[in-house]
Formats: structure tokens, C-alpha cells, sequence
């Protein structure tokens, strides 16, 4: 059990606890969730959601931002609301892609099989897709709870460069044998947050990679 901003949740059974009232409620019958860090939100995370979003005919895809990723531990919670706002100025004009700051009501580290239950048992009319890259997809195994996220939740995939799709989709079913992956079609966008930050630090050009307007919100500060 843990408490987390006044809201008890039983993390186990991820069944006896109340949906916060700030978050939104939805009438989405498919809902395609996508969890990332965003540190700093890029040109690649938008195409992979908007074409997520035009492919798979969801109704909706709600940014996560994690508050404490599991794999990124000098990541905390003193960056989550500037990261909201920079996903929020990303997708801002996008009637498909919302952000969603249901994370922040939930344990850390922000484990998805946690976020997943949750979405599950506080949005009991949607069903509920994943949406990640194929790196991500390589390290599946390796995420707390799998067996039972894997049973619980199919994946959409967006291509990554170095991660062929079909050779980590078999190395993660010889450990997950439910895994459910179906590819995006989307060109290769050899992007990441790792480089963009590093261009940002030294005041370098990011060349619209980071739209201008979340530009600005970097430029802000947490
Ligand atoms: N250019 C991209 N193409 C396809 N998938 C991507 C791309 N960038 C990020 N993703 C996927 O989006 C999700 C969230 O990514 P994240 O916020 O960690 O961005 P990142 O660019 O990978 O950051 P970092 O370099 O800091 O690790 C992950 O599943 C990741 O695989
Ligand atoms: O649940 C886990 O063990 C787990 C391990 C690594 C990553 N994730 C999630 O995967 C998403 C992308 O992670 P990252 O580190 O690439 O931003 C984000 O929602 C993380 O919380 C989840």
C-alpha cells in the first residue's frame, strides 16, 4: 500500500482505490497509452503518436510522462511538471493526443504494470493499448512485472534505429511468450531526448527537432 498526493492505493491487486478527480474522464472506447520520460519531448515522440493515433484508429493517445522511470534514476519528480507542460505544448492543436498526468497519483518508480492496472480499474469502459519504440520493446523482459503486463496489454511499436522490429519481437517472446506487437509504419526518426539535451546544454541548434514552442518551455526551466 502507498499513499501518494492524499489518494491510498492498493498496489497489489490494483483494485480497491478511487480514480483521482483531477484526472479527466474520457468516453474513449480505445485508449493507446504512451509512457516516456520526455526530457525533452521530440519531433519523434509527435510522428510516432500522430501516426500511432491515424493507424490503429484508437480514439485517443495519452502521453505519460513518468515521474520516476524505472531505468532513469536521476530522473525525479521535480522535473514531472515541466515535462507535462513541454508533452502539453508538443501535441498542443491535436485533437487525438492529450497528455495525461496519472503517474504522479501512482508508486514510484513508475512501473507500467502499475500505470496499466490503474487505467484498467479507473477507466473500466476503455481497453487499453501501449504504445513504445522498438528499443523499448527489446528491454520488455526486463520490466518490473512483465509476465503480467504482457497479459494484460498489447503493444503498437514505433521503429528505432538499431532495433530491428522483428528481431526484438522474437528475442522478447522467447521470454514473454504473450507478448502482442503490431509495428507502426513510420520512417526511421534517428532522434532522441539524449542528444537533443546534450545540443541544448552547449546552446547548439536543435533544427526544429524540439518544436519551437516546447523550445520555450525548456527554455523556462523546471
Ligand atoms: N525517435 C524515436 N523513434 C521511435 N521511438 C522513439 C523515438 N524516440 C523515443 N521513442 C520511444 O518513445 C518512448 C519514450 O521515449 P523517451 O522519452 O525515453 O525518449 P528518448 O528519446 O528515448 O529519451 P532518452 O534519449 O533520454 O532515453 C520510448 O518507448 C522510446 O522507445
Ligand atoms: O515498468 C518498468 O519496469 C519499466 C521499465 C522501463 C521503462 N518503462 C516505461 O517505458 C516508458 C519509456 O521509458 P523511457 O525510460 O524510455 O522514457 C516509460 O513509461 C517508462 O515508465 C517501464
Amino acid at each position: 500500500m502507498s499513499e501518494v498526493a492524499g489518494v491510498c492505493y492498493t498496489v497489489d491487486s490494483g483494485t480497491t482505490f478511487q480514480r483521482p478527480g483531477d484526472l479527466p474522464d474520457t468516453s474513449a472506447k480505445r485508449v493507446l497509452l504512451f509512457g516516456g520520460t520526455f526530457d525533452p519531448p521530440h519531433i519523434g515522440h509527435l510522428a510516432m503518436a500522430q501516426l500511432a493515433w491515424e493507424q490503429t484508429g484508437v480514439d485517443e493517445v495519452w502521453f505519460l510522462p513518468a515521474p520516476s522511470p524505472p531505468h532513469k534514476a536521476e530522473i525525479g519528480d521535480d522535473t514531472f511538471s515541466w515535462r507535462l507542460r513541454m508533452v502539453e505544448a508538443l501535441i498542443d492543436g491535436r485533437p487525438g493526443l492529450r497528455a495525461v498526468p496519472i503517474e504522479m497519483y501512482l508508486p514510484r518508480p513508475s512501473f507500467s504494470v502499475d500505470t496499466v492496472r490503474a487505467c484498467q480499474t479507473w477507466y473500466t469502459e476503455t481497453q487499453f493499448s501501449f504504445l513504445l519504440g522498438t528499443d523499448s520493446l527489446a528491454q520488455l523482459p526486463t520490466w518490473h512485472g512483465a509476465q503480467e503486463l504482457v497479459k494484460r496489454i498489447a503493444f503498437y511499436v514505433a521503429g528505432r534505429s538499431g532495433y530491428p522490429f522483428a528481431a526484438a519481437l522474437a528475442t522478447v517472446q522467447s521470454d514473454l511468450a504473450d507478448v502482442r506487437a503490431t509495428p507502426i509504419e513510420m520512417p526511421l526518426l534517428d532522434v532522441s531526448s539524449t542528444w537533443l539535451r546534450e545540443r541544448l546544454a552547449n546552446g547548439l541548434d536543435v533544427f526544429g527537432l524540439v518544436p519551437p514552442r516546447v523550445l520555450d518551455v525548456w527554455n523556462a526551466g523546471p
